[in-house]
């Protein structure tokens, strides 16, 4: 049988527990080898909010997975200048490991995005889209998307960079070494 992995693309800036929720629901309810985290380049829909770079996003990621035996990190959107299209990636990845069997894994927001991604017809010939609920969004789409229930979780990116910006504490929504992480290196405070 061929390995089933799970890719979580994503900005992760930061990484937050909303995001280690969604990998490891996934992980367990569809019986997945590993979930790989996979931070994007340049995200192809939005500009990013931050002058936080790829390296800090990489160390945030890594600590915040560490403890999970089937978590990693794919940095494979990194090798790529310009904006990170899910595509080329896959299509990219899928070239590198034609004996894996790839599970792309989105929240509510992204599937409702689906009609918008480029080249999203041939994109779902080559990986199974797999939707998480997310407060807010509807996980309702016409295009192939095997759901996941999951506990609903009201945390964002943008939640944790306006209380930083705010100096609020953003203890319980990332992982203790994010906050040390974010604290030393004066991350999302100085824009
Ligand atoms: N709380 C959440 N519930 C469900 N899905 C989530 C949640 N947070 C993030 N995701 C999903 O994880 C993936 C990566 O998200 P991303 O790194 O952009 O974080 P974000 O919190 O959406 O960031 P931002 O607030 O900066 O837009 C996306 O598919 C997104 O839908
Ligand atoms: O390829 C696309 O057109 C596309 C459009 C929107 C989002 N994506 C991917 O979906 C993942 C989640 O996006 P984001 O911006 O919420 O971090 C991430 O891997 C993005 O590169 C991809």
């Amino acid at each position: 049988m061929k390995k089933r992995v799970g890719i979580l693309g994503g900005t992760f800036d930061p990484p937050h527990l909303g995001h280690l929720i969604v990998a490891n629901e996934v992980w367990q309810a569809l019986k997945l080898d590993e979930v790989r985290f996979m931070p994007n380049q340049e995200p192809p829909h939005k500009d990013r909010k931050s002058n936080v770079t790829n390296k800090d996003r990489e160390m945030m990621l890594s600590m915040s997975i560490n403890d999970h035996p089937h978590f990693s990190i794919e940095l494979i959107e990194y090798e790529r200048a310009g904006r990170s299209y899910t595509y080329d990636t896959m299509k990219l990845l899928k070239t590198r490991e034609s004996d894996v069997e790839f599970f792309f894994i989105i929240g509510a927001d992204m599937i409702e995005y689906l009609p918008k991604w480029y080249n999203i017809e041939k994109l779902n010939e080559i990986v199974q889209f797999v939707g998480v609920n997310r407060p807010g969004h509807s996980e309702k789409t016409q295009y192939p998307v095997i759901n996941v229930r999951i506990p609903d979780i009201n945390i964002s990116s943008t939640i944790i960079r306006n209380k930083i910006q705010m100096k609020q504490s953003i203890k319980y929504l990332v992982k203790d070494e994010v906050v040390e992480y974010i604290k030393e290196h004066e991350l999302y405070g100085k824009e």
